[in-house]
């Protein structure tokens, strides 16, 4: 099988990474983060891509990587640099094998802060790129919501590997979206799934807690023949995603039910596990540019699940031009079945606006 080990690496790169966004979660949410005033986001992002990119220049040294940060920051403030490798250095997975594979833990401050700096990719349509996200929705691992660790391979600009750690989504592929589900601070059995698709090959969901070495289950999208059934998914923040616009193209497909808003990717593995249908994310500003690691992963789950993707002019995402998907506005999510009668929603809605 093609890719075979880019997604082992991915979904163990993800997995470790996951484990310490949860403790930066479970000490801010118990309030001994207290070392310094940084967003637990900060520290959790920080450290979650000094572990990925770690995982990654190990495996494949000679891969590009675009991540949203660099180590500036870190470099200047000892307190944070400090606590944040307290945090990388107790990640580690608890299968010795796995942790090998991803080449251990990593060996020195300076190391950590490399590794964090080695996500400078511009990106691109040439050669293999991996777009990282290491805490995707900022705003729901804060409210102890949805939050995912995303981790795409683009090949040539193709999304062709995605691997998504979605600590507070249920296990069982057909639980009901309830996008309250995460808000606990203390981890619950049945919670956190790791998600996984190669390009031609299909989708997987495992629980994160059997971890990336577990075959996963293949998923697939809820087959749809009429609109008028559908859920749709979309961000919580409306600064995100027009709420009004997704609310007039769900009225016009005859959907009935409300949507279900959550943060980050976890909507792309919910509705590729069939936990709702459609994702509409109609753009608010003009200017905007979609960054590539906020879909790069969940694009290959979800075409890998039987979905299609566009932007919201209908044209497919274009994941070669550079940092962001600065050809695209928005992004639509559907089953392949009903594709094409959802972008024709979507063309009318905007439409009818001008
Ligand atoms: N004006 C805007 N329009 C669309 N997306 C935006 C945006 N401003 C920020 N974002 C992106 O939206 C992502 C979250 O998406 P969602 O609303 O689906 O949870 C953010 O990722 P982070 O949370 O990783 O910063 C951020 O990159
Ligand atoms: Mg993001």
């Amino acid at each position: 099988m093609t890719y075979e080990k880019e997604l082992e690496i991915a979904l163990l790169a993800v997995q470790r990474a996951t484990i310490l966004t949860k403790a930066v979660y479970s000490s801010h949410a118990k309030g001994t983060l207290s070392k310094s005033d940084t967003s637990p986001v900060t520290i959790g992002d920080f450290g979650a891509q000094a572990l990925i990119i770690s995982s990654i220049k190990h495996a494949f040294p000679e891969d590009e990587i675009v991540g949203e940060e660099d180590a500036d920051d870190l470099r200047k403030n000892s307190s944070l640099r400090d606590q944040i490798w307290e945090l990388v250095q107790a990640a580690k997975l608890e299968d010795a094998e796995a942790e090998e594979k991803i080449g251990g833990p990593i060996k020195s401050v300076d190391a950590m802060l490399d590794a964090i700096d080695s996500g400078n990719s511009q990106g691109g349509r040439i050669g293999r790129i991996w777009a990282l996200d290491p805490i995707d929705g900022t705003k729901g691992f804060l409210r102890g919501g949805q939050y995912a660790v995303c981790l795409g391979l683009l090949v040539d600009g193709v999304p062709t590997v995605g691997a998504i750690g979605c600590p507070n989504l249920p296990v069982d592929d057909n639980a009901p979206l309830d996008p309250s589900i995460g808000a606990d601070a203390d981890d619950k059995e049945g919670k956190g799934v790791l998600f996984g698709a190669v390009k031609g090959q299909g989708a997987t969901s495992r629980p994160l807690s059997k971890g990336a070495l577990q075959e996963g289950k293949k998923i697939y999208m809820k087959p749809l023949d009429d609109t008028k059934q559908a859920t749709f998914c979309e961000s919580v923040e409306s600064g995100h995603s027009s709420h009004g616009d997704n609310a007039a193209i769900a009225a016009k497909l005859g959907i009935t039910k409300p949507s279900v808003r959550m943060d980050s990717q976890a909507k792309y593995c919910s509705i590729a596990r069939g936990a709702g249908d459609l994702y509409l994310r109609l753009p608010v500003s003009k200017t905007y540019e979609e960054k590539i690691w906020d879909h790069a992963a969940g694009a290959v789950i979800v075409q890998e699940a039987g979905g299609e993707l566009a932007d919201s002019e209908g044209k497919p995402l274009d994941f070669g031009l550079g940092r962001t998907l600065k050809g695209n506005k928005g992004v639509i999510a559907a089953p392949k079945g009903v594709f094409p009668e959802v972008i024709k929603a979507v063309k009318e809605v905007l439409a009818a606006k001008l």
